[in-house]
């Protein structure tokens, strides 16, 4: 209740559409109830009375009444259309923004095909709701109190067998609407997961292709489908269930009033066009409440997607932006770490422990260590990918975390593991890194990251057109122009994570070359499982199960470290003389 209440406020810029369609769908209303009475005159006074001039007069005005709903229920649909699509937009647009910000941890927390869930399908189920509470949630109670008001004024005498059927009609939409919430909030449930399925399957396609597990993934995917149609088939046979029920109840009012009509019609206390105007408010009076609870059950499965949709835009994002910003001048790329301690999950299970070093500006760190031991976790604390649970990382002796987002993250050039390159032309990706950057700076950024070979093989050179997940790029590839789009920003700290392990040695000489020459006074974090692309280091921090077993130059760590020696003599094969 307090996610819809939250909700409202998105229809206000909208109050002027939200108050039109309700009032056009009155008029509507109206014109439907007055039908019946029209009939029953016709009926009782015209034809008893072979009146045939009013009969045509009464004909005529109820066509007239007809048109005249006609346009209440056009302009009704106009601007509950109207109301619903801006607000959903407005949501989208809000649950974007604020997914964008997110942190690392807040995406690992709710998971991508949550969040792709909660902006397609809750979003719309919510705009359904909008819609419908705007059209038929008006008309649903008007029809009724309008049905009942009518009955007590036409055919009062029959007004007894509304107060049996009218509660039981009540009780039976109650106790459909709870329980479809319920169903529905399993709906979307599954909906995540198959979202999540699909999702990695796409992302998986070629390696599920390649190890020849279509058949397994097919069967995950029917599992996950088959639960989904499982959970919407229950929801959407028990709503069904609703309408047999309120017509048999109907049904039974219907007979009931045929029956005491017709002993008061024999009494001489009632006329035939009193029963036929009840019958037919009584079947308005169903439709009213049909279409009330339809507006209802629609309302109740859209709680489920009204709290999903207000938990993200409430959730408190993780990396927060800090109160007082540090308003020094701009950063030079010193970067410390004292006694940082770090968890994924924070069950204090931690990947980096008591981890300090200092790199001073200009100089390269190279970060080594066997797989899972925590170097591209160490790198991603420095951009504020994810904060420290203890320790502090400062930069140029400010805590990373009294600078304005924005100006951290601009100073930092981040090469991930994984290179992920976005739909567009070279150019557009390259512009990620900055937007200005001019023809110059993205040749030269290329020939830095090796990347100028490849791309001037193109026939548009920088405005060669990349598939989505750039497809259509070697692995390799992929790497240099993720190197280049975090080069072309001329960082002051620049981070490769394990950015050259698809480079050839003779291109990876030539990017240790241009970081020498062009990108002196950065100061670069090198993570690799090789050696070679860190032995020329200023400072190699050796990493182990999150620690730093030792650090030091090469020669250092080779007399001092005996993890070091072997990483170098299994990738050398030369051992090494200690003195
Ligand atoms: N998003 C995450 N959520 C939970 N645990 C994670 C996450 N990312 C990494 N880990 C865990 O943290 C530990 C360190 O991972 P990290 O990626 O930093 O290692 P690494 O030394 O860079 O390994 P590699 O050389 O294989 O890239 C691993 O045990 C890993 O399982």
């Amino acid at each position: 209740m307090r996610a819809i209440k939250k909700l409202l406020h998105y229809i206000k810029p909208y109050t002027i559409f939200a108050i039109l369609g309700p009032v056009f769908m009155c008029i509507e209303v109206v014109m439907d109830l007055l039908q019946p009475t029209i009939m029953q005159k016709m009926i009782d006074t015209g034809i008893a009375n072979q009146d045939n001039a009013y009969v045509i007069k009464l004909g005529l005005m109820m066509l007239l009444f007809a048109v005249i709903g006609l346009i209440g229920g056009a302009g009704c649909t106009v601007y509950s259309a109207k109301t619903a699509v801006h607000v959903a937009a407005d949501l989208r647009r809000d649950v974007f923004k604020k997914t964008e910000q997110f942190s690392s941890q807040n995406i690992d927390s709710f998971g991508t095909g949550k969040l792709i869930t909660i902006l397609t399908n809750d979003i719309e189920t919510l705009k359904q709701a909008v819609m419908m509470t705007l059209r038929v949630f008006v008309r649903g109670p008007l029809l009724f109190i309008g049905s009942v008001v009518f009955v007590w004024f036409t055919a009062r005498e029959l007004f007894p067998v509304l107060l049996v059927s009218i509660p039981i009609l009540i009780a039976f939409i109650y106790y459909f609407s709870v329980k479809s919430g319920k169903l529905f909030s399993k709906v979307q449930k599954a909906m995540d997961q198959v979202n999540t399925k699909l999702q990695e399957m796409l992302a998986g396609i070629r390696v599920i292709k390649a190890f020849d597990r279509q058949d397994y993934e097919k069967v995950h995917f029917k599992n996950v489908n088959d639960l989904l149609i499982k959970r919407n088939m229950s929801a959407e046979q028990f709503i069904l269930t609703l309408m047999p029920i309120m017509m048999f109840v109907v049904n039974l009012g219907i007979i009931a009033g045929l029956w005491m009509g017709v002993i008061k019609i024999n009494e001489g206390t009632l006329q035939v066009g009193v029963i036929l105007a009840f019958t037919n408010y009584l079947n308005i009076m169903m439709n009213g409440l049909m279409s009330s609870s339809h507006v209802l059950m629609q309302i109740a499965r859209s709680f489920p997607s009204a709290g999903r949709v207000v938990q993200t835009l409430e959730t408190e994002i993780e990396i927060a932006e800090p109160e007082h910003p540090y308003s020094g001048g701009g950063i030079q790329g010193e970067v410390e770490f004292r006694q940082v301690n770090f968890s994924y999950s924070k069950n204090g299970n931690h990947v980096l422990k008591n981890i300090s070093f200092k790199a001073k500006v200009g100089q390269t760190i190279g970060i080594i260590g066997s797989t899972g031991s925590g170097k591209s976790t160490l790198t991603k604390l420095i951009p504020r990918l994810y904060d420290p649970d203890s320790g502090e990382i400062l930069v140029d002796g400010v805590n990373s975390k009294e600078f304005p987002l924005e100006k951290l993250r601009t100073a930092i050039g981040f090469v991930p593991q994984k290179a992920t390159l976005f739909s567009g032309t070279i150019e557009d990706n390259l512009r990620f890194g900055i937007e200005e950057a001019t023809l110059n700076d993205m040749e030269q950024a290329a020939q830095s990251a090796a990347a100028s070979e490849f791309i001037n093989r193109y026939d548009g050179k920088f405005s060669h057109t990349l598939m989505q997940g750039a497809t259509n790029l070697s692995g390799g590839q992929k790497q240099r122009l993720s190197m280049a789009r975090a080069f072309i920003r001329k960082p002051n700290i620049l981070i490769l994570d394990d950015s050259t392990s698809a480079i050839d040695a003779f291109s990876e000489a030539e990017v240790q070359l241009a970081l020498r020459k062009t990108y002196s006074h950065t100061t670069v974090f090198i993570v690799s499982l090789k050696i070679s692309s860190i032995m020329d280091a200023d400072q190699i921090l050796v990493m182990e199960d999150g620690e730093i077993e030792a650090s030091g130059t090469h020669q250092e760590l080779l007399k001092k470290s005996k993890v070091y020696r072997d990483i170098y003599h299994s990738q050398s094969g030369r051992e090494v003389e200690l003195a």
